[in-house]
């Protein structure tokens, strides 16, 4: 079976044996094998050969193309949207948004190339002093499985768009949504090379990141992975790596007058994506005392009742399945682990079924836990914590080593400038879900949810590196001479 695309063909995997599964019926959707390290080695030869060409390409002839595969994305939409539902279980309404948030992505991206990445020249003594971009060269992209299609295109159109080679690595859970989106840039018309698709798992992964002959790296994954491949190009500083990694995202409730709206939001911020979502909530404030009794008694009310089912099941559920049975396991391990060190259980996460991985939301009350995990559980599992005083909520909110997004509802401005002023994160929000960024706007965090290298609207700025030069059509002498020569 024909699983890579290297150097303008479409060939079989000589690695690993791969399989996507459905993950509730368990029926597999895609199997091959992963590509070999000769395989890396092959689509970065063909990457290096068509870089030149590409960055010389006219930046409207780049955009002709991204243009096309946006097209080309919009005409195929249902059928990206039903393999990205069926790869991942996520409903099939939300895996249309995220088809839509891949087209949008082309137009966002040639926007943002413009405004950070574009010409600048003025006046300087008796010469132009002119700033472009280039290119890096030859750049690897990680995709994770809970965005198969916008987050590596994320990385993908802006680095295309600056004129960059991609060697696109996706997530070994979602490689039929990968093989989709590269079917788009082919028939984009995409120069050979310019693109690879390498299926795989962490093989494959490790021979492209140590690969001698790309200068970058542009990652969206777990904390752990990208803490693995910054330590890998330690000492590189000749290498651009961008790193987006999960959170363990804080959400500070305040006292306030509409409950359902805070309720609603907490549900949008906690349980969109099955939790699957690295900005989801992790970690819900609340204050102690009879009102924040009434609001969680209101949450777990609505929670209970959230419908859970298959993508395509009709009336449409509100979360789908985690990506396997082995993260449906893992987080029940979690809840368990929670459990018996003091949590209490105010909506217990069940597995209804065995051989599925949909779970319904959990909330634990996690106050009483004495040395609480600070870590991401990347699914519907919301910890709460009980608070006495607004300062202790952002002390709380702080106590973590991630800083991706942190949200605050609240009827007072002064408190969210309060919390504005203290909290730690990329993204801070107030009396809105925390999930559900815009890719007009920078995403990234800090800590160790990212390096410093914002995605999204920023993404531009680690696709090019900046050319500063001072021009002038005349080599003349200057007015006065320096002291000390003579001519
Ligand atoms: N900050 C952000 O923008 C986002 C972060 N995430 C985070 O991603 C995670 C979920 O995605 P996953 O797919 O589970 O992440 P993951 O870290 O397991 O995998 C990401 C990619 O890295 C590859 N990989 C895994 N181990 C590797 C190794 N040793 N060397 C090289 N490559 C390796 C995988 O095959 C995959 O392509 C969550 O932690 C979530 O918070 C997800 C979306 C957005
Ligand atoms: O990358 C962009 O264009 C905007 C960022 C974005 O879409 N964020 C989403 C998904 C993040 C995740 O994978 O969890 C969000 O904030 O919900």
């Amino acid at each position: 079976m024909s699983t890579h695309y290297i150097a303008g063909q479409w060939q079989p995997g000589l690695g690993e044996s791969l399989q996507s599964l459905d993950p509730v019926s368990q029926a597999v959707l895609w199997q091959g094998q992963g590509a070999t390290a000769a395989q890396v080695d092959a689509a970065v030869a063909a990457a290096r050969g068509a870089f030149s060409l590409w960055a010389a390409h006219s930046l409207d002839g780049r955009i002709a193309v991204l243009e096309r595969f946006a097209a080309c994305l919009k005409s195929r939409a249902d059928e990206v949207a039903r393999a990205i539902g069926e790869e991942t279980g996520k409903p099939l309404w939300e895996a249309a948004t995220e088809v839509t948030s891949m087209v949008n992505k082309v137009a966002i991206s040639i926007q943002s190339y413009r405004e950070r990445t574009g010409e600048k020249s003025g006046p300087l003594g008796d010469a132009t002093a002119v700033l472009r971009h280039k290119p890096h060269g030859v750049v690897a992209v990680f995709g994770p499985y809970n965005f198969p299609g916008h987050l590596p295109n994320g990385h993908i159109v802006p680095a295309l768009l600056a004129g960059n080679c991609v060697l696109f690595k996706p997530s070994e859970l979602t490689p039929k949504v990968a093989e989709l989106t590269v079917q788009c840039w082919i028939e984009a018309g995409l120069p050979e090379g310019v693109l690879s698709l390498l299926q795989g798992g962490r093989e494959t992964g490790v021979a492209l990141a140590g690969h001698p002959g790309i200068d970058g790296l542009f990652f969206t994954g777990s904390s752990r992975t990208g803490n693995l491949l910054h330590a890998q190009f330690a000492g590189r500083p000749d290498k651009i790596l961008a790193l987006e990694m999960g959170g363990n995202n804080p959400l500070i409730v305040d006292q306030v007058a509409d409950v359902d709206a805070a309720v609603y939001t907490i549900v949008q911020s906690a349980f969109i994506s099955a939790g699957q979502r690295c900005t989801c909530a992790r970690r819900l404030l609340v204050p102690q005392g009879e009102w924040g009794d009434a609001l969680l008694a209101r949450l777990v009310q609505v929670a209970g009742q959230i419908k859970v089912g298959r993508f395509d099941e009709q009336p449409a559920p509100f979360m789908g399945s985690v990506i396997s049975l082995q993260a449906a396991a893992q987080l029940m391990q979690a809840q368990q682990d929670l459990l018996a060190g003091d949590a209490t259980a105010l909506l217990a996460m069940t597995q209804p079924q065995a051989d599925a991985a949909l779970l319904t939301p959990g909330i634990l009350d996690v106050t009483a836990v004495g040395e609480r995990p600070d870590e991401e559980f990347f699914g519907p599992l919301l910890q709460v914590i009980r608070y006495d005083s607004f300062e202790s909520a952002i002390a709380e909110a702080n106590a973590t080593a991630y800083g991706l997004a942190a949200g605050l509802l609240s009827d007072s401005r002064a408190r969210f400038e309060q919390f504005w002023l203290h909290s730690r994160a990329g993204i801070v929000n107030w009396n809105k879900q925390l999930t559900g960024a815009a890719s007009t706007a920078p995403f990234g965090g800090i800590g160790a949810s990212g390096n410093h290298r914002a995605s999204a609207y920023y993404a531009a700025d680690y696709c090019a590196y900046p050319v500063a030069g001072l021009e002038s059509e005349n080599l003349t002498l200057p007015a006065t001479l320096t002291p000390g020569v003579t001519l």
